[in-house]
């Protein structure tokens, strides 16, 4: 087998990020020579997850431009273009066959540089509203990979479209429920609550979530495992404390700031509540997992609303609106679900049929495509 080497770029959240892992590992495992490099910058969340995930990882300088001319804006620039020149030598130095950016910041200067070094690139677009990244870069890119159609309204009239869904990790699309829930020691009619805000958690999450302990503390069989993002952990913590709540006398109640290990937390719950990002909602559907979302109401082009109800429309998930996001309305949802398991399976049905566990498979093919030239 041939040792080819391909660049992976795309950064900043999570959703940017595991896609393009997603298609890394992907890759791995269809070309077991095959060298995958990271490029992304040193603030963003890849910085943390790449490595972890056992890809080298390279870091440059990207950052976001605006329209107007500011000295922020200046500055911004000149960073861009000492980005633009590092992702050059490096992709002279690793050489590889083809670039993949999944968006972010960083993904500009990644894909720009291989475009200027005649570089095959292959970009993914998470959302129905493609992102500033990506609907520039789809200009300069071999193959624009979508994972709604709708998108392709947005981009460039010169841009290759190809519709494959969004990429899962393969450990979440193997993962087993029947043995995530025995690891976490939940027994046969054992309910998991799952809750999280999007990759770098959500402050209107974790508040309205702050009713579910309070009531879900000494409640038998019920369980809450909740992610309060990175930056918000200790002093949701603190908070709790304040309240005189105390979780280490309460086994069924699990605060983390991050799960870096979500693939089993998805399968083995019974519910999920988090943001209706495009990745987590691929997860979703995937793994055929109901849901309570609540659209982040600032993303761009509102494009969690359109998420969201794609899921909503089909009766695979429960939307509550942001602005309507209290802890009272929050419990009254979770108590109204969890006292009809028929629903609950039904959602969780209707989930399953519109996950596209195939995309990773379609990326792939795609990638090496564009390799062999
Ligand atoms: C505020 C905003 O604009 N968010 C955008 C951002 O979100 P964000 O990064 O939050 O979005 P996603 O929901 O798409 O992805 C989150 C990813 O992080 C993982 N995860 C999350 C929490 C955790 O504790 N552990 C963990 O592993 C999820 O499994 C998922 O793979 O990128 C997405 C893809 O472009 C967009 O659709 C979102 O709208």
């Amino acid at each position: 087998m041939r040792k080819w080497r391909f660049v992976v770029t795309g950064g900043g959240t999570g959703g940017h990020i595991y896609p393009a892992l997603a298609i890394a590992q992907g890759l791995k495992r269809r070309l077991p020579q095959a060298e995958i490099f990271y490029l992304g910058t040193a603030e963003g969340l890849e910085a943390d997850l790449v490595p972890k995930a056992g890809f080298p990882f390279y870091a440059i300088e990207a950052a976001g431009l605006k329209r107007h001319l500011t000295l922020r804006n200046l500055k911004a620039l000149f960073r861009a273009f000492r980005g633009l020149g590092a992702a050059y030598r490096l992709l002279g130095h690793l050489s590889p066959r083809v670039v993949i950016g999944t968006g972010g910041y960083v993904a500009g200067p990644v894909v720009l540089a291989a475009w200027l070094r005649g570089i095959p690139v292959l970009i993914h677009e998470q959302n129905a509203f493609p992102g500033l990244t990506n609907r520039l870069l789809s200009r300069l890119a071999q193959v624009t990979a979508l994972t709604f159609p709708e998108a392709a309204r947005y981009l460039p009239r010169r841009a290759r479209v190809v519709v494959t869904g969004l990429p899962v990790r393969e450990e979440i699309l193997n993962v087993c429920r029947e043995e995530a829930r025995k690891q976490m020691g939940l027994k046969e009619g054992d309910k998991l609550l799952l809750s999280f805000g999007g990759s770098r958690g959500a402050s209107r999450i974790n508040e309205a979530v702050k009713e579910l302990i309070r009531y879900f503390r000494d409640k038998e069989g019920i369980y809450l495992f909740h992610a309060t993002g990175q930056g918000h952990y200790e002093s949701f913590l603190k908070e709790l404390e304040a309240e005189g709540i105390d979780l280490g006398s309460r086994p069924n109640i699990k605060i983390f700031p991050y799960f870096y290990y979500i693939a089993d937390y998805l399968a083995a719950a019974d519910l999920v509540i988090c943001r209706a990002g495009a990745a987590t909602l691929a997860e979703l559907t995937c793994l055929g997992r109901p849901a309570i979302l609540i659209p982040y109401p600032y993303a761009t082009g509102r494009h969690q609303d359109y998420n969201a109800r794609a899921l909503a429309d089909k009766g695979a998930a429960v939307v509550i609106e942001d602005a309507e996001l209290t802890g009272e309305r929050l419990l009254s949802e979770v108590k109204r679900l969890l006292a009809s398991p028929a629903e609950l399976s039904r959602m969780a049905e209707e989930s399953r049929r519109l996950g596209k566990p195939e995309a990773l498979n379609l990326l792939v093919d795609l990638v090496i495509r564009l390799a062999r030239g």
